[in-house]
């Protein structure tokens, strides 16, 4: 029969498949942070079980790091509490963990890949929705509730259902101006926030080989944003090309191996997707979020949508919801809209080629004095890069504070985060309210939309720059 790559990577990894139950699958990586770990040593401790296989299993401190310094004093007592509770529980199952100390330290979806801990073919869960950033290198990747990290704790399997496999075919040509982040969120716009449930998406077409590494993660980082299982691109040159020498990638006999496995990863001819879109890229334009859901998006030349453009009751309502919540008005134009805060960073776009992107844009200038802006590098790692590559002193010579890795004000739980009513340029993933600090306005966009607007104060069209 032929398959799509999701269904060969499912197949490869069955340890038992028994009628009216659940096949089981094998995990080939649990990755596991400190907000959703906790309560499964708990539960194993008390069940007397022990990690089945550690040197499967890797951790790292994220979510409520400090960024301002390295100084876990300066967290909440929640967040010393989670962090301290995951060394403990490291040092005791015998897990590695990237600490605060570790120069590697980082948000898990940007350390796992650069460490070359992602190979294609792999099967990887972690207790996080966007786990699945790592399908990128055509891996079956999905983030997991609590209790299924305890199961995959001590037994590295997991009880999976079979996905509905759909192809988003993306052809024609990057514009100037517009990124990845551009691209997804256009799609998110297109389909809907919840045209993805039930499916693991993957990404194909003529686009596909002009993508970097970076970018393909951008684009399956958020498909959970349309409720997709997961999102998956087949391995290719950009691919091999990324992992070759890094950490954790098999070396010598072991890579030509891998390799050969690897060329085999990709959809059969033929084989049947149960749904299928075509997109051409070629018109899409810088995109920003008006609203508090990722589909609320337009173009940046485009005006908010009239509330009467929306045939669907509920898709109204929620509009003039999401209207009344970021205090806007349908008909204006999102560059007449001033800024207080940019953010610059998580698991979406913080990596190097994100931040070589907004150094870009801001070098030798000067952001607005109206603005805050702050630049989270996703991990030690990038970080150390970036200032290898002299980028820190462009952000800081422009007005931006550069901070140490972490989620930080993606999410707002380690204390960078906006008050109430402040209006953020952001290159997250979610403008939910309150996302990132009550009542505050998110408006997602690209790094480079988001560095133009810290030099503003608004937004800008960064094509006419
Ligand atoms: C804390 C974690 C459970 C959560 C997620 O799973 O997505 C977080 O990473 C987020 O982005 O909201
Ligand atoms: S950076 Fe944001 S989206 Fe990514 S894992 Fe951290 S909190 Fe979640």
């Amino acid at each position: 029969m032929k398959k799509t790559l999701y269904q060969k990577l499912y197949d490869a990894h069955i340890v038992c498949e028994e009628k009216d139950h659940l096949p089981i699958l094998y995990i080939d990586l649990h990755l596991i942070h400190e907000v959703t770990s906790p309560q499964a040593f708990c539960e194993m401790r008390s069940k007397n079980r022990f990690v089945r296989q550690p040197n499967k299993t890797f951790a790292v401190m994220d979510h409520n790091v400090p960024t301002i310094s390295r100084n876990l004093e300066l967290s909440t007592v929640i967040a010393k509490k989670q962090m301290n509770e995951l060394i403990k529980n490291c040092e005791e199952f015998n897990i590695k963990l990237f600490d605060l100390s570790n120069p590697n330290q980082g948000i898990v979806h940007v350390v796992g890949p650069e460490q070359g801990m992602i190979l294609p073919g792999m099967t990887i869960v972690c207790g996080d929705s966007h786990t699945s950033t790592h399908g990128a290198f055509g891996t079956l990747s999905f983030g997991i509730g609590t209790s299924e990290v305890e199961h995959v704790l001590s037994t590295q399997t997991l009880k999976q259902d079979r996905f509905k496999s759909m192809k988003i075919e993306l052809n024609g040509n990057i514009n100037y101006g517009t990124t990845a982040k551009d691209i997804i969120l256009f799609i998110i716009r297109r389909l809907g926030i919840s045209c993805g449930s039930g499916y693991v998406i993957e990404f194909s077409g003529s686009l596909i080989p002009h993508l970097s590494m970076e970018s393909r993660m951008t684009i399956c980082n958020m498909v959970i944003e349309m409720g997709a299982k997961s999102g998956i691109i087949a391995p290719d040159k950009v691919t091999v090309e990324y992992l070759k020498n890094r950490t954790y990638v098999p070396k010598g006999k072991d890579w030509n191996c891998a390799l050969l496995y690897w060329n085999t990863l990709k959809s059969d001819l033929g084989a049947n997707f149960d749904k299928k879109v075509v997109l051409d890229i070629s018109s899409v334009s810088p995109q920003v979020t008006w609203g508090t859901n990722p589909s609320q998006t337009i173009s940046i030349d485009e005006k908010i949508p009239e509330l009467l453009s929306y045939y669907d009751v509920i898709e109204r309502n929620s509009a003039e919801q999401s209207l009344q919540y970021m205090g806007l008005e349908p008909g204006m134009y999102l560059t007449d809209v001033s800024i207080d805060k940019v953010f610059i960073g998580s698991c979406t776009n913080s990596r190097i080629e994100d931040l070589r992107d907004v150094a870009n844009i801001v070098k030798h200038k000067c952001i607005s004095d109206t603005v805050h802006a702050i630049i989270v590098p996703g991990s030690g790692t990038v970080k150390r890069q970036a200032e290898e590559e002299g980028l820190d002193k462009i952000f800081v010579n422009a007005g931006f504070e550069w901070r140490h890795s972490g989620c930080s004000m993606c999410l707002a739980m380690n204390g960078d985060c906006l008050k109430s009513k402040e209006r953020c340029a952001s290159t997250s993933n979610r403008n939910f309210e309150g996302r990132q600090g009550r009542g505050g306005r998110t408006h997602l966009v690209s790094p480079i939309m988001a560095a133009a607007a810290a030099l503003f104060g608004h937004f800008v069209d960064v094509r006419k720059l």
